[in-house]
């Protein structure tokens, strides 16, 4: 009885498919460089499961990629010797994507080719690129480890499904034939296929084998020996000198990492010697990834020890906030057989992770003062993730500070392009702090009645709106010596920025305002804490306020949004002496006094961002007085 089922593949697999076919047309070779890598990490996979069970390696030990061709049958075969995939494993690797990000990669194609076939380049396109060139293909594969019989051959055609079924292998490991569709014709000699694989499979550290050919001079043809020969370098990228690399390599074995199509943004490679010794090879890319703010998602520095690949997902090396970063480190310290346990508790790992964040945040400087426009496209990637690393790396915070980028009101512009630096080169005599205000968004952070007063002054104040900026907050409160001070907190201490003058006009108004004040503090005493004249305002009537060291009514939102518990702060009312809307209120008593005193409140809470409790209301009791 035949043990062949047909199976369909998941919905995902078939748009992918599609896609690919139709996007990636003008890159057709970038199928050997993703079947080679998979070999290369099934070999990599092997190695480090021998680590614990040598015989797995059995008679067969020396690591392997074979790259084979048949003109007449019109085949290219990419074969390994590497860990070989179980039944379920074939179903589970070639018939599904779940991979993290795979709903926001298909929500966020274009229909514009061009677009999807860089997000396509960025997602991986891995084992099913094999259909850009080839009708059909048949997939030979024996875990390592498990019996002859025990062997499993996958076909397919790339349409809705695929077949499945067990087989007898002499050979451990996978072996894939692609049968060529006319695209795929010109890859059928040695010249091209030689081509390819040193452009882009170079740097793997294992041999690529094809088989050596001889010219006949009779027939004037070259004819296959039987023997095999190495065609690529075969010693790990980064364990060569720096000298002999070139950037095209650097560049091939960051795609190889990586899986994205676009350059990397810049890279270090370094050997460190020393109470710890390791090599890194270090990348920052060009485009974020999908789950770039997903916390838990794969991180991308590769853990190898003595060149012999460990794990793909340390998160251990490298910080969270430079989870963007793909790479290698490589460590002649670590016990070959390391679990994530030992990872977490070992010294030279924490020395490997400083040392690591430095050579990143070295380059970060690198490119923001050399390549300023290329800083500003990775602060818009990766801006957010890096600004986490002020409140997670307090060894490092006033470095990262100096690479952070903010909105100000130096142009009122949405886009983050103001520094620190620029911000202390620019504040005013006698200013000693750094002034900034959060909001929900950037619309609202401009316009916040709490900068009138500084714009009047022409004191440069930081407009933050991003989700990550209150949490950053609390660890941030200090750069360059100066203190970072919210406008919306706490009263108001610009005296050194006034003048005589001012200060005793302020007062003068403070003290004939005095019963208005007290009226209104009877009128709202269940809302405020306080009422109070105050000097920030300029164009607005109100605003609230709350202590220095109290939560910030925008981050009490965001922690109620979260479903957190959250205390009842009540803010604090300041009004605007000059306003024609205070001065009218000192002349209006009775019920009416009530009303327009929850109103000046009530526009202030609007401003700022709250919601009014009763809206209804609100509108109720403005009506009336409009028109009383
Ligand atoms: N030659 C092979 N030997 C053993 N397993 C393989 C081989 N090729 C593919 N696989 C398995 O199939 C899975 C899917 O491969 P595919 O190339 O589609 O994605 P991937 O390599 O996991 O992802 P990416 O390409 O983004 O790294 C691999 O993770 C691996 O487990």
């Amino acid at each position: 009885m035949s043990n062949v089922q047909t199976m369909g593949f998941q919905t995902e697999v078939k748009q992918l498919l599609q896609l690919m076919i139709h996007s990636l047309y003008s890159n057709k070779e970038i199928f050997l460089r993703e079947l080679v890598s998979n070999a290369s990490d099934a070999c990599d996979k092997l190695r480090f499961a021998a680590l614990n069970d040598s015989s797995l390696l059995a008679e067969d030990s020396e690591l392997r990629i074979r790259v084979s061709f048949d003109e007449a049958a019109k085949t290219i075969t990419i074969e390994d010797n590497g860990i070989g995939m179980s039944y379920d494993e074939v179903i589970a690797n070639l018939g599904t994507i779940a991979r993290s990000g795979t709903k926001e990669f298909f929500a966020s194609l274009t229909g514009d080719q061009q677009k999807d076939a860089q997000l396509i380049g960025q997602f991986g396109v891995g084992f099913y690129s094999a259909f850009i060139v080839a009708n059909k293909v048949e997939v030979l594969t024996r875990k390592a480890g498990a019996a002859l019989t025990e062997a499993v051959r996958w076909v397919s055609e790339g349409q809705g499904e695929f077949s499945i079924e067990v087989i007898e292998k002499a050979t451990r490991g996978t072996s894939i034939t692609l049968f060529v569709n006319e695209d795929g014709e010109k890859f059928l000699n040695s010249w091209a296929l030689r081509e390819v694989l040193r452009r882009y499979s170079d740097h793997i550290s294992l041999p690529i084998q094809m088989e050596k050919e001889e010219f006949n001079q009779e027939t004037g043809a070259s004819i296959k020996t039987g023997e095999w020969e190495s065609v690529n370098q075969a010693n790990a990228l980064w364990a060569r000198n720096k000298t002999e690399i070139t950037d095209e390599q650097y560049k091939a074995f960051y795609s190889h990492l990586s899986h994205d199509y676009n350059e990397p943004l810049a890279w270090s490679h370094h050997r460190v010697e020393g109470r710890s010794e390791y090599t890194q090879l270090l990348y920052i890319p060009k485009q974020a990834p999908f789950d770039l703010y997903d916390r838990e998602a794969k991180r991308g520095v590769k853990l190898y020890v003595k060149r012999v690949f460990i794990m793909d997902d340390a998160e251990q090396l490298l910080p969270s906030y430079l989870r963007f970063v793909r790479g290698v480190i490589d460590s002649s310290d670590l016990p070959l057989n390391v679990s994530r346990e030992i990872l977490q508790e070992s010294r030279d790992v924490k020395l490997i992770r400083d040392g690591a964040a430095k050579r990143v945040l070295s380059m970060l400087e690198d490119i923001a003062e050399n390549r300023s426009e290329d800083y500003m496209a990775f602060w818009a990637e990766f801006g957010q993730v890096l600004k986490e690393g002020l409140g997670e790396d307090q060894a490092n915070q006033q470095r990262i500070a100096k690479l952070v980028r903010f909105a100000s009101t130096h142009n009122d512009q949405a886009t983050q392009t103001v520094s620190l630096v620029d911000y202390v080169a620019r504040m005013k005599e006698g200013q000693d702090k750094i002034y900034y205000v959060v909001a929900d968004s950037f619309a609202n952070a401009k316009s916040s009645p709490h900068l009138e007063i500084f714009r009047q002054k022409g004191i440069e104040v930081l407009l933050l709106s991003d989700r990550v900026d209150e949490w950053m907050l609390t660890y941030f409160r200090e750069f360059d010596g100066k203190s970072l001070v919210s406008v919306a907190k706490g009263g108001l201490d610009l005296e050194k920025l006034s003048n005589e003058e001012e200060k005793k006009q302020q007062e003068e108004v403070a003290q004939e305002l005095k019963p208005l004040v007290e009226r209104l503090q009877v009128a709202l005493a269940e809302r405020v804490k306080e009422v109070r004249v105050t000097a920030r305002l300029v164009d607005s009537p109100s605003c609230v306020v709350v202590g220095q060291n109290e939560l910030s009514p925008h981050l009490l939102r965001m922690l109620k949004a979260a479903g957190q518990e959250v205390p009842d702060i009540k803010p604090i009312l300041e009004i605007n002496p000059t306003h024609p809307f205070v001065q009218k209120l000192k002349g209006i008593d009775g019920d009416d006094f009530a009303d327009w005193a929850s109103i000046l409140l009530d526009q202030a809470m609007l401003v700022e961002g709250a919601q009014i409790d009763d809206p209804a209301a609100f509108v109720k009791k403005l009506n009336r007085l409009l028109v009383s």
